[in-house]
Parts: C-alpha cells; sequence; structure tokens
C-alpha cells in the first residue's frame, strides 16, 4: 500500500489526504497545530469543510519524524509562508530521492524561489541529499469541490517527466484526472500570480463593475503571467493550461476563493490586514504581492494589473481611480 505523509492540515491538506485515504492509500497528516490534530482526531472532520468526513483509516501525528519516515512520498500542504520554515525542520527526517510533492502556491519573496525550489534549497542544506525529486501539483482545484468528489483537473509538473508520472499515477482517480507537465517553473508561477490578478478581479466586483471588466482582468491578466514566464524561461503553452488560464478562471469566478473574496473585501474599502482576517484562511494573493513586484522589475516585463493591485494595498492609490489608471494607458496592440 502506497504510503503518504501529509504536512499541512488546511483545507487542502485535508481534503487531499481524504481522497488519497479514500483510493486506498496509508495517510498521515501532520500539523504544526497540536490543536488542529486533536479536533481532526476527534470529530474526523475540518471547521472549513462542512460535509466532509474523514475515513477512519487516516493517521495524525505532531512528529515530524513520524510523519517522514517509511513513506513514499511526503505532501507539503502547508501556505506558502511556512514552506521553507517546515522544509527545514522536515529535512533531516527526508531520505535522499524520497519523492516530495508540493501543492502550496507561491513565490517567496526574498529570494524569488518557487515553493518546489524552495524545499530543494532546504533539502540541499542536509548532507547526503543529492536526489531531489521535487513535484508541483498545480491547477484550478478548490479544496471545497475536491472534498466532495467533484470532477477536477490538475497539472503534475517536475523537471523528471518520470517524477511527474509517478505522481500522476498516485493522485489520480475516476474524479482527479492528473496531467503531466515538465515546465515546473511555469506551472508554479501560473499558481502564484494568479492569485493577485483574483484580488484585481475581486476589487472590481467590490466596486460594482461587471462581468466585461471581470473577462478583461482574467484575459489580461493572463497575458501579464505569459510575459513574466517567457521572459523566466517556461513555455507559453503551460500558461493557456490548467496552471494558467485554468487556475485564472477558477480564482477569478468562483463562491470559493479566498482571494476573489480578499479583494472584494478591499474593492468595498476594506485594507488588506482586515480582509485578511474577515477570510479567516490564507489569502496568498497578498503573500505573493512581493514577489510578483520584484519580479516585474528584475524581468523588465510590463504588468500593470499587478502595479494597480499593490498600489491600492499600499494605499497608494484609492480603488475607485484604479480603472482610470488601467484604462487610460497608452494604446497598444493586443
Ligand atoms: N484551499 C484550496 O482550495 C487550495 C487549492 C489549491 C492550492 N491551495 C494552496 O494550498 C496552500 C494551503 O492552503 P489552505 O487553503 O489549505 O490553507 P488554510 O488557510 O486552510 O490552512 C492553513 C494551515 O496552515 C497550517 N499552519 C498554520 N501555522 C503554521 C506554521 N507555523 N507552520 C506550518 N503550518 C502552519 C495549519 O495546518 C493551518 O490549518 C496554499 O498555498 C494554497 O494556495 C489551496
Ligand atoms: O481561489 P482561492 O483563492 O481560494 O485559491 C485556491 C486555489 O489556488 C484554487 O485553485
Amino acid at each position: 500500500m502506497t504510503k503518504v505523509g501529509v504536512l499541512g492540515a488546511g483545507t487542502w491538506g485535508i481534503a487531499l489526504a481524504r481522497m488519497l485515504a479514500v483510493n486506498g492509500k496509508d495517510v498521515t497528516v501532520w500539523s504544526a497545530l497540536p490543536e488542529e490534530l486533536k479536533n481532526l482526531r476527534a470529530t474526523r472532520r475540518h471547521p472549513n469543510l462542512p460535509g466532509m468526513e474523514l475515513p477512519e483509516s487516516m493517521h495524525y501525528t505532531a512528529d515530524l519524524a513520524e510523519l517522514c519516515v517509511n513513506k513514499d512520498l511526503l505532501l507539503f500542504a502547508v501556505p506558502s509562508v511556512f514552506v521553507r520554515s517546515t522544509a527545514k525542520k522536515a529535512a533531516q527526517y527526508i531520505v535522499d530521492g524520497q519523492l516530495i510533492v508540493d501543492v502550496a502556491k507561491g513565490m517567496e519573496e526574498k529570494t524569488l524561489m518557487s515553493m518546489s525550489e524552495v524545499i530543494e534549497d532546504e533539502l540541499k542544506n542536509v548532507p547526503g541529499h543529492e536526489h531531489c525529486r521535487v513535484v508541483a501539483l498545480s491547477g484550478p482545484t478548490h479544496a471545497e469541490e475536491v472534498a466532495r468528489d467533484l470532477p477536477t483537473l490538475i497539472v503534475a509538473a517536475a523537471k523528471a517527466e518520470q517524477d511527474a508520472k509517478e505522481v500522476q499515477k498516485i493522485f489520480n482517480n475516476q474524479n482527479f484526472r492528473v496531467y503531466t507537465n515538465t515546465d515546473r517553473l511555469g506551472t508554479e508561477l501560473g499558481g502564484a500570480i494568479k492569485n493577485v490578478i483574483a484580488l484585481s478581479v475581486g476589487i472590481a466586483m467590490g466596486l460594482g463593475y461587471g462581468d466585461n471588466a471581470k473577462a478583461a482582468l482574467i484575459t489580461r491578466g493572463n497575458a501579464e503571467l505569459s510575459r513574466l514566464g517567457m521572459a523566466m524561461g517556461c513555455r507559453a503553452e503551460t500558461f493557456a493550461g490548467l496552471s494558467g488560464m485554468g487556475d485564472l478562471i477558477v480564482t477569478c469566478t468562483s463562491m470559493h476563493s479566498r482571494n476573489l473574496h480578499a479583494g472584494m473585501l478591499i474593492g468595498h474599502g476594506m485594507s488588506a490586514e482586515d480582509a485578511k482576517a474577515e477570510v479567516g484562511q490564507v489569502v496568498e494573493g497578498i503573500n505573493a504581492l512581493p514577489a510578483a513586484k520584484r519580479l516585474e522589475k528584475k524581468y523588465k516585463v510590463e504588468m500593470p494589473i499587478v502595479d494597480v493591485v499593490d498600489a491600492i494595498l499600499s494605499g497608494k492609490l484609492a480603488a475607485r481611480d484604479a480603472v482610470a489608471s488601467l484604462m487610460g494607458r497608452n494604446l497598444k496592440k493586443e
């Protein structure tokens, strides 16, 4: 039986843990928050995934050594800001060549690394780690729907195709179809930047704009993402795929989206901090914004939507003046 260790007990970690357990995997979940584990063990429910029951077969531990030992696959499902600290603590227990999957979406502000690169960076500090196998699993995938076994498509992206194929085989089931891609950076960039674009759509909705504005921001947001990704050496097709346009569509239109919700609150006049607190779950677009701005500068690409979101969140531009700022730009070819 395939043994899986899940790091992180938020909605995504738990939705995937349940799915894997229901599909015959031996699943153990670790959380940095002991109360969270106590609650999951006692209720077999997640407070933000009502209606979903966790199978009795699932195990829980607060001990990272126990989580990592003897596992075929380790799944990093903590928010992006905790990926490095969690990888740093876990690295000593991870065996060279152990298959690792990251589902956190973000780019690290300081290093501009993707989350898979952050995990590799921590592993290479441990003597004997020569064969890192880190796969990014990303796409239009709300936990609330995966928790109900609703049809979902996702991409397993790895530098080595064989690693992506291994992950594809472990996760794929009749409700969860997994594709592979060897453009790992492009796949991860899509997952990170789409969250910033979702904030812009939320802000537009909060201001009372309509579907035309939504479609415009999604489409031009994808143009910004593709421009940046191409400058970084990623493949154009990745941004037309599940982790590019696919994830943009879901996050900019779904009632489940945390980033869209946060954007709407900001559009109504709330500060980013208050919006984060009100959403009550991780809002990765706010975390990704500083890295997006630094990448834009480093690769010298134009990202006007990212600029406007940054200006609004940092208080330099009133949300109601954002449209004029975008619509008044120099006229250009599509
Ligand atoms: N929720 C989704 O539908 C979904 C889908 C795809 C990808 N993701 C990505 O998965 C990641 C996790 O998102 P989520 O929605 O599960 O978040 P969440 O807000 O539901 O979960 C937060 C979790 O972080 C963990 N945590 C808290 N403090 C920590 C610490 N100090 N160290 C380590 N872990 C700590 C806890 O287990 C907590 O439950 C994000 O990067 C998100 O973009 C989420
Ligand atoms: O839509 P959000 O902001 O909840 O993000 C969750 C996932 O990244 C959607 O694929």
